[in-house]
């Protein structure tokens, strides 16, 4: 898999749509707002369209997508549709009714859990996590953590951005990692 693999056209259009917002939500760290591009019909279309390419060509077949809560399920609900398969929500703790399974973890401008509903996630599954932005890697690892502990296959790791330079990509070493471009 390139990791690049929008034509550098393509991938100025999406990066253009992603508003940086410099010192937010903490002093240091440079926002990628995403709403714009969300906002933007062709743009969204593309993003799944080509997510869901990159899937099918290498990968296959998936019996499942999971995204992180809040903005993971935007994109990861979409690529489901696309896909024909279902999708589970990865949700910040306290929001899904028990059992659940917790995985805690640091990100660039905090800490969070994310939770997975018991019994969701089939033994076995082959399932093709998503988000939208790839930064420290401690969501996906956490989400990559939650869906192996159901007995599940990380298929893929598919991202709409990623943050060069956090190390998420190394933290995730042993995953399949797809993301759209690079900033
Ligand atoms: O690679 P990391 O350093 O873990 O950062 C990436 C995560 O950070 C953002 O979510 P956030 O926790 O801000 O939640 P939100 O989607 O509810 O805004 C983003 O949507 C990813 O899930
Ligand atoms: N800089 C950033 N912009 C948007 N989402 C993020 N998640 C973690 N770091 C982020």
């Amino acid at each position: 898999m390139s990791p690049q693999p929008l034509s550098p056209e393509a991938a100025e259009r999406l990066e253009a749509l992603v508003r940086p917002v410099p010192d937010y939500p903490e002093p240091g760290v440079v926002f990628r707002d995403i709403t714009p591009l969300l906002a933007d019909g062709d743009a969204l279309a593309s993003v799944v369209d080509e997510l869901a390419a990159w899937t099918t060509a290498d990968h296959g077949t998936v019996d499942l997508v999971a995204g992180m809560e809040a903005r993971g399920f935007i994109l990861g609900a979409a690529l489901a549709l696309r896909l024909g398969v279902g999708f589970v929500p990865l949700r910040k703790a306290g929001k899904l009714p028990p059992p659940v399974e917790s995985v805690s973890y640091a990100l660039e401008y905090g800490e969070a859990t994310l939770e997975v509903r018991t019994g969701t996630v089939p033994t076995g599954a082959r399932v093709l996590v998503v988000d939208d932005v790839l930064a420290t890697g401690g969501t996906a690892a956490a989400a990559a953590a939650l869906v192996e502990r159901c007995g599940a296959e990380v298929v893929a790791m598919g991202f709409l951005l990623e943050i060069t330079g956090l190390g998420g990509r190394d933290v995730l070493g042993r995953h399949t990692v797809e993301a759209l471009f690079q900033v």
